[in-house]
């Protein structure tokens, strides 16, 4: 039987694991780990999977034990779409990466509630005594040593921005052709690192800077990476009591004055580009509705919503899937969703070919979706929240490389475009370079 820490009950002689044992324990071990803290919530969570090498699994909300998914921005490629019985056009995702909560924690910042830890019942048991002895070793063994202060520094590539430059200009072109109507280039930038950061810490800096973010650190052995993200964007989520959310978010600006005062998000200005920007993803998801012919769903908005040192419009959609008597639509919206027109474009295949053509990095886990599934935190059942995964970057030894793109449509202005995208690596970038 292993250790069920309830850490609030145990003396304060006792070495209760924190985030960051449980992480270490697991990188030592060469087990992958994600740590989460869901958006205006405080409580932290973090499972880690037995896996070495993780499962590919098609993106099943319905099906899959509790985890936690990450899947790459292109899982449409290999096979045709197929058609279910419902008549609706599914791709294959089975490139999903699956962490299977093996261990889960849940570290309570609020006084009403314990932190936990446990091995879930479908645990190997063997390997999950490794792993407690390994972490004791590790609590009996670690010294309150000063924490080693890295240093960032961003690579500017002038090379990279005259080619993003270039690709904007061509999808403009191409747009006013008419051969699409909006498409998301995106780059990357890199950032080196005077010695490997903590990911946990920079985890824990991005949940106190931005509260309203979904902010997530995957550790990959397998890949030699870890991602992090404080992303704004609610692909799909299905709570305990069957209510579908997801959300369509654009249009990029400062959620700051020149002065630096921030504004005020109702009295905030929109052009007409990025309001029709934004209306495309709205137009989007109600598409994917139509395709299943449901109609009873709620919309909100578009409001204007801070993201960190951003603002964008969003517009929320609601779905009581009990009502519809439709408990699948979590799943079936999750493959007709990703990707959406916030990190793809429109029409959606037409753009993913734009993106294959003229991007010349790998997107990889950029813009594809990340977060829990199935994860019964507060007792009221299995929750699933799965988000966009922008505001991103990749964690390799000391190198971290960030991603950003930007919605263009046939308005779009290339420089400003290449600046949207420099305001968007911000979100991550002022974490790094401030180093307290
Ligand atoms: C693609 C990204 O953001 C999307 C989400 C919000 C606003 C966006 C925009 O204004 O272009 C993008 O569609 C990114 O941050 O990399």
């Amino acid at each position: 039987m292993q250790p069920d820490y309830s850490i609030n009950t145990l003396s304060t002689t006792d070495r209760r694991p924190k985030a960051t044992n449980l992480w270490e324990t697991a990188h030592s071990l060469g087990f992958p780990a994600a740590l989460w803290r869901l958006p205006n919530q405080l409580d932290k969570h973090l499972i880690v999977s037995f896996d070495e090498i993780l499962p590919r699994v098609s993106a099943d909300l319905d099906e899959l034990p509790a985890g936690f998914l990450v899947s790459p921005f292109d899982n449409l490629a290999g096979t045709a779409p197929t058609n279910t019985s419902d008549g609706i056009s599914t791709g294959n995702s089975d490139q999903t990466l699956f962490l299977r909560a093996d261990i889960q924690a849940a570290f309570s910042e609020s006084s009403k509630t314990q932190s936990k830890v446990h091995t879930n019942a479908t645990a190997d048991t063997a390997t999950a005594n490794t792993f407690w002895q390994t972490l004791s070793a590790h609590l009996a063994g670690q010294s309150a040593g000063k924490p080693i202060k890295t240093t960032a520094t961003p690579l500017h590539d002038l090379e990279a921005q005259a080619e993003y430059v270039r690709n904007v200009a061509l999808a403009v072109e191409a747009m006013q052709r008419g051969d699409f109507r909006k498409v998301v280039l995106s780059r990357t930038k890199r950032v080196v690192f005077s010695d490997a950061p903590n990911a946990v810490a920079l985890f824990d800096k991005l949940c106190a800077a931005y509260p309203t973010a979904f902010v997530s650190a995957v550790s990959i052995p397998e890949k030699g990476q870890i991602w992090i993200s404080a992303t704004p964007e609610r692909l799909v989520s299905v709570d305990a009591n069957g209510i579908f959310r997801t959300a369509s978010l654009a249009g990029t600006q400062s959620a700051f004055e020149p002065d630096g005062t921030p504004k005020r998000p109702p009295e905030a200005m929109w052009s007409q580009k990025e309001i029709e920007e934004q209306a495309l993803v709205s137009r989007y998801i109600i598409e994917c509705f139509k395709k299943i012919r449901l109609r009873e769903y709620l919309e909100e908005g578009p409001k204007t919503l801070i993201a960190g040192n951003l603002m964008h419009l969003s517009t929320c959609f609601t779905v009581d899937t009990q009502a519809v008597r439709y408990p699948q639509l979590g799943t079936v919206m999750l493959r007709l969703l990703h990707p959406t027109s916030a990190v793809c474009g429109m029409p959606r295949d037409v753009a993913f070919r734009f993106i294959e053509q003229h991007e010349t990095h790998q997107r990889e886990l950029y813009s594809g979706f990340v977060g829990p599934v199935n994860i019964n935190a507060n007792k009221e059942g299995p929750e699933s929240d799965l988000f966009v995964h922008i505001r991103c970057m990749k964690l390799e030894g000391n190198v971290a490389t960030l991603y950003a793109g930007a919605g263009l449509t046939e308005d779009s202005v290339p420089e400003r475009e290449w600046q949207e995208t420099e305001m968007k690596c911000q979100t991550l970038l002022n974490i790094m370079m401030n180093d307290k």
